[in-house]
């Protein structure tokens, strides 16, 4: 008896190591320029090649500018140059910033096709996660790791332990999957899923839309798990039929009836489990400065003496004076400066429209900054198609191009210090939208209702006030 675990690692396992590592076979390996400059330098030191450039794709996401185009010089420049160099010296296609295709390398990868059910999928990158949501099994690597991979298409792991989460009942009205996340990671803990890999189950799994598998996945590493997945079933086939990447005619109709395999048996044991029913979840917030540091947007912030341990006590000491809240303040009175609606965790087309649905005919409130920036070009396209960009500029928004933004301040968006952001990415470190920035992770219609009010609001609080 097999979990979804068992069954991928074991179809790629190439060598079983004495050691308990094993070399796996990998579909296919994603770059971006923050994590591969060092890996193609390995390979030129060494004299080696990269053997599969056809299963290798990279794209230019964290530093690139989402207003205006690239510089000639400065680091991002320099990154990406370096990034272009790389690729096209050693054969490697790449999803130049400014062209179609282009986008944050987890948004791009299911939206082309690549992230199939049942494969490998690596990248130098914590968040690949992500790609789990087809049913592949996919995780970050460093860049050692990438370096070996670029040279031999395969990459030695010890094999995770397996984890279901399994999702009870219906999702209510205005609860998103970014709000399921938040819950969980809540729940178990940023190190609740340490080793493990996380497959997502039970109705309201199923019941979600592949972007909202996605969101689900995406946050999984924020729960220490090495990766989350989703078993394939016909919800999966449909988002991928008829994309660049993915197999047509008889390919096709093997690739489907193979995914149907893809599920964990029903007697297969996992190393934990944790149940969650969702149908009385509200939406949530982050008050702290790591992701399980969270409450519902109705409750308050929380007392750090309340703590269940010395440990959590003081991290949450820190984080409040970080964040500069005071204990028992209501979340629904904490104001903030920027609002951030992208990002690999929520910025797809479904996100965008959620959002666009509370702020059409809407303006944010003065004195707010909102940047809306979509996963990838496709998504900025396919939204301006809609006329979602006239909604947010109508309302007051930023209309950006596709990048990472505001998640990291890797590129020309920050916060000042100081400045306070409900934002629908995935971290809230210090620092981490900029240097003494403060960072609020929410879903995005509570993003799009904050920025209505000017102060952390969730979705169904706006019916009230206009
Ligand atoms: C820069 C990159 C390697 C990093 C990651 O690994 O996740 C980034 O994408 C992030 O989200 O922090
Ligand atoms: S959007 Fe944020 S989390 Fe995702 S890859 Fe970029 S920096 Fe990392």
């Amino acid at each position: 008896m097999s979990t979804l675990l068992d069954k991928i690692w074991d179809r790629h396992t190439v060598h079983r190591g004495a050691g308990g590592t094993d070399l796996l076979y990998v579909d296919f390996h994603l770059l971006h320029e923050g994590s591969s400059p060092q890996a193609f330098e390995g390979l030129r030191l060494a004299g080696r090649t990269v053997r599969r450039p056809d299963l290798t794709l990279a794209t230019e996401d964290h530093v690139v500018p989402t207003r205006g185009l690239l510089g000639r010089s400065g680091v991002a420049a320099t990154m990406v140059e370096a990034l272009r160099r790389n690729c096209e010296e050693f054969d490697v296609p790449l999803r130049r910033s400014g062209t179609d295709g282009q986008g944050i390398v987890h948004v791009i990868g299911p939206e082309l096709g690549i992230t199939q059910p049942g494969r490998l999928i690596l990248c130098g990158d914590s968040h690949t996660s992500t790609h789990g949501a087809f049913g592949a099994l996919a995780f970050g690597i460093g860049t050692s790791q990438v370096e070996h991979v670029l040279a031999t298409q395969t990459a030695a792991f010890a094999k995770p332990k397996a984890m279901a989460v399994t999702l009870h009942g219906d999702l209510p009205e205005g609860v998103s999957a970014k709000d399921v996340a938040l819950a969980v990671i809540g729940r178990i803990g940023t190190g609740g899923a340490q080793g493990h890999v996380i497959e997502y189950r039970g109705p309201a799994v199923e019941a979600m839309s592949m972007e909202s598998r996605l969101t689900l996945c995406n946050m999984s590493i924020e729960a220490g798990a090495k990766a989350g997945m989703v078993a394939p079933d016909a919800v999966t086939a449909e988002y991928l039929h008829d994309r660049p990447y993915a197999p047509v005619g008889r390919d096709w109709d093997e690739a489907v009836a193979s995914w149907a395999t893809l599920r964990t048996d029903d007697e297969a044991e996992f190393d934990r489990r944790v149940d969650i029913d969702v149908t009385a979840l509200s939406p949530f917030v982050s008050w702290g400065t790591n992701p399980s540091q969270v409450v519902e947007l109705s409750g308050v912030v929380p007392d750090p003496a309340a703590a269940p341990d010395p440990a959590l006590r003081d991290a949450a000491e820190r984080a409040l004076t970080y964040m500069d809240l005071t204990p028992g303040t209501p979340m629904r009175e904490i104001p903030v400066d920027v609002v951030f609606l992208g990002s690999c965790t929520n910025g797809r087309i479904e996100d965008l429209r959620a959002a666009a649905g509370l702020l059409d005919g809407h303006r944010i409130a003065s004195g707010v900054r909102m940047l809306v920036v979509p996963g990838s070009a496709a998504v900025k396209y396919a939204a301006e198609s809609e006329g979602l960009d006239e909604v947010f500029r109508s309302a007051g928004a930023e209309w950006r191009t596709a990048g990472c933004s505001l998640c990291v301040a890797m590129n020309d968006d920050s916060l000042a210090p100081g400045e306070r952001c409900a934002s629908t990415s995935n971290r809230n470190f210090e620092g981490r939208q900029g240097r003494g920035g403060r960072t609020h992770l929410v879903s995005p219609t509570t993003a799009a209702a904050t920025a209505l009010t000017g102060r952390l609001t969730a979705p169904s609080d706006l019916g009230a006030r206009r």
